[in-house]
């Protein structure tokens, strides 16, 4: 979208959620440095109104703040040129008993702005356009049914004419899917399912590729056993990336429905992959039909699901620039990917406890080529039903969750939050009824063995495959990351600090503690000729859901709860933005 491109390249405005098409989150301004950074005062802050897990971060477009919530997905636009008076409200209706089906927290990533518009995704699956003058409703549609356990948490994107959504419900059993409508009427233009029939998931056997080669026919079919694939998942609730050059998409799709693998093994009782749940899509943006896939964790077995953002940059890789894809997937592995044919380029480790696989198959003429090298006493579907499998890391949480990672411009590398938590897994049977739980396993979470920190906040060259540093955290890093020209990065951590480190070497060299634990997006934004950075804070998401929903058995939140009990001791729940200057 030309209105898109034009105003996020504007480093005055954050304008989309990623901050660019690209998902860098990386900013070019510069007035906030390393050398200064220590001093940032608050500027002034915002109580949303809701408690709960605040995730995403507001835009701003012009001298207009657009700030969300969590359920009820609460619109607000504030003036920024005038005390942040509230200009217009927007409360969408919908039935409560939609958070009964969230999985992990009421959350919300984000509204997107284009030509005048404000895009809201709400919990009930709705996806309404508002007038971003006034608030008002322009359309809305419905896309999917919370009844069968569909809910909406992540943010759209808008390429072209199009709104681009995708749907939760990995949980419940529901097949998942990522459909556009057309941006000014609200009509429905493609939908692709992440499994089924090829004419469903919008593939062409001939060319669309995996690893180099055409999928054929019945790609994802093949790859169930009977009609599993119904209620198989693959949920599409990440951030999304936009090449406008190749006319491409990228986003991830999530676990195949139960997390229980023995109940999803093929008819010879033997693993299958499920395709294409767990992978990486790049897709034609008018016509839906993929380019290419990647699938990260085939015959999942630990909920790892794939829906981390894919970040667009271009880089040298064995002294050749490619233009490259780079993800940070919560199975544990940095992959790069040529983004234009989707050639695996690096595939290593971002955490170095992670054990489940001892690396990714890198050479092109094994039969298991791109494909994980699994270890077998890690493996839950081996250890069989009602059987834990001890020890396993990362935890389902992932070595890395939804929270962003940026790319710097400025140092070449990545900047991503992390976890350092691992699991026992245990699978039960569960039958499938349509808009109850469909998980299948139960989970015990606590941290790595080398240490008692639960997170860390890293660099990572992405051509190399290769940590450059590692900063640790008490808690997992659940909060979005942000680079900028002046040489920082910034991120918020659980217990609530919003904190700024050196690119360079990870220095500490800013720290607040702001109102409630963070799981919001660091952004950034100039008005009358000063640099502001911003975080939403308000605890929750998947790894505060203890705190965020009132949970107290270390079971439940899928094993959550008692993985971060002692974060109860450190903040509270909360909804508010902090907004941080120079003085
Ligand atoms: O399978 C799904 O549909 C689904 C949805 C969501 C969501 O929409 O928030 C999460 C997950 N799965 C999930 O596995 C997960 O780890 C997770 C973390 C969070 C969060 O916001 O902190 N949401 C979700």
């Amino acid at each position: 979208n030309q209105n898109v491109i034009q105003v996020s390249r504007d480093p005055a405005n954050w304008a989309i959620q990623s901050g660019d098409y690209a998902g860098t989150r990386y900013s070019k301004l510069d007035q906030i440095t390393t050398a200064n950074v220590g001093d940032l005062k608050v500027a002034w802050t915002f109580s949303t109104g809701v408690l709960r897990g605040h995730e995403g971060a507001p835009l701003v477009i012009g001298n207009v703040m657009y700030v969300h919530t969590p359920f009820p997905n609460t619109v607000m636009a504030l003036d920024l040129n005038d005390e942040q008076k509230i200009i217009w409200k927007y409360e969408p209706k919908q039935d409560p008993t939609v958070i009964s089906v969230m999985c992990c927290d009421t959350v919300s990533r984000g509204v997107q702005y284009a030509e005048g518009k404000i895009l809201l995704h709400t919990a009930d699956t709705s996806l309404i356009a508002l007038d971003a003058k006034t608030g008002k409703e322009l359309w809305k549609v419905v896309d999917g049914d919370p009844k069968l356990g569909a809910t909406g948490t992540g943010a759209p994107l808008i390429a072209k004419d199009k709104v681009i959504v995708g749907v939760s419900g990995g949980e419940f059993g529901v097949r998942c899917y990522l459909t556009a409508y057309d941006m000014n009427s609200g009509n429905k233009v493609w939908r692709a399912y992440s499994m089924g029939p090829d004419s469903d998931i919008l593939v062409d056997p001939e060319k669309t590729t995996s690893l180099g080669k055409p999928v054929g026919e019945n790609s994802s079919l093949n790859s169930w056993n009977g009609d599993q694939w119904k209620i198989g998942g693959g949920p599409t609730w990440g951030y999304m990336a936009y090449d406008p050059e190749f006319n491409l998409i990228y986003y991830g799709t999530g676990n195949p429905s139960t997390w229980n693998p023995v109940q999803r093994s093929g008819p010879d009782s033997k693993p299958i992959d499920q395709k294409w749940a767990m992978t990486m899509f790049a897709r034609d943006v008018d016509t839906g039909v993929a380019k290419w896939v990647y699938q990260m964790t085939p015959f999942d077995q630990w909920d790892y699901d794939g829906i981390n953002e894919p970040i667009l940059a271009d880089l040298e890789i064995n002294g050749v620039m490619r233009k490259t894809a780079t993800h940070f997937d919560r199975n544990g592995f940095g992959y790069t990917w040529d983004r234009v044919t989707g050639e695996l380029l690096v595939a290593e480790k971002f955490d170095p406890t992670v054990n489940w696989a001892s690396g990714i198959d890198m050479d092109k003429s094994s039969p298991t080529y791109g494909r994980p090298k699994l270890v077998e006493k890690y493996e839950p579907f081996k250890t069989g039903v009602d059987d834990a499998t001890k020890g396993i890391c990362p935890s389902s949480l992932g070595a890395k969750n939804q929270q962003p990672a940026s790319y710097s411009k400025l140092t070449g590398l990545f900047y991503v939050p992390t976890n350092h938590v691992c699991m026992d897994y245990e699978p039960f049977k569960v039958r499938y009824t349509a808009g109850q739980p469909y998980v299948g396993a139960t989970l015990t979470m606590y941290p790595a063995p080398d240490t008692p920190d639960l997170g860390n906040f890293i660099a990572w060259d992405g051509a190399k495959g290769k940590i450059v540093w590692s900063k640790p955290e008490r808690f997992s890093v659940w909060s979005g990351a942000l680079t900028t020209a002046g040489g920082v990065a910034f991120y918020g951590t659980l217990e609530g600090y919003f904190k700024a480190v050196d690119q360079k070497d990870g220095k500490e060299l800013f720290k607040f503690k702001t109102p409630s634990g963070i799981v919001g997006n660091a952004m950034t934004y100039m008005r009358g000729g000063k640099q502001y950075v911003a975080v939403y804070s308000g605890v929750g998401g998947w790894a505060g859901i203890g705190l965020a929903a009132g949970l107290r058995d270390p079971e439940d939140g899928s094993g959550a709860v008692g993985g971060f009990a002692s974060l109860s001791s450190y903040t509270s729940t909360g909804g508010s933005l902090t907004v941080f200057s120079l003085p």
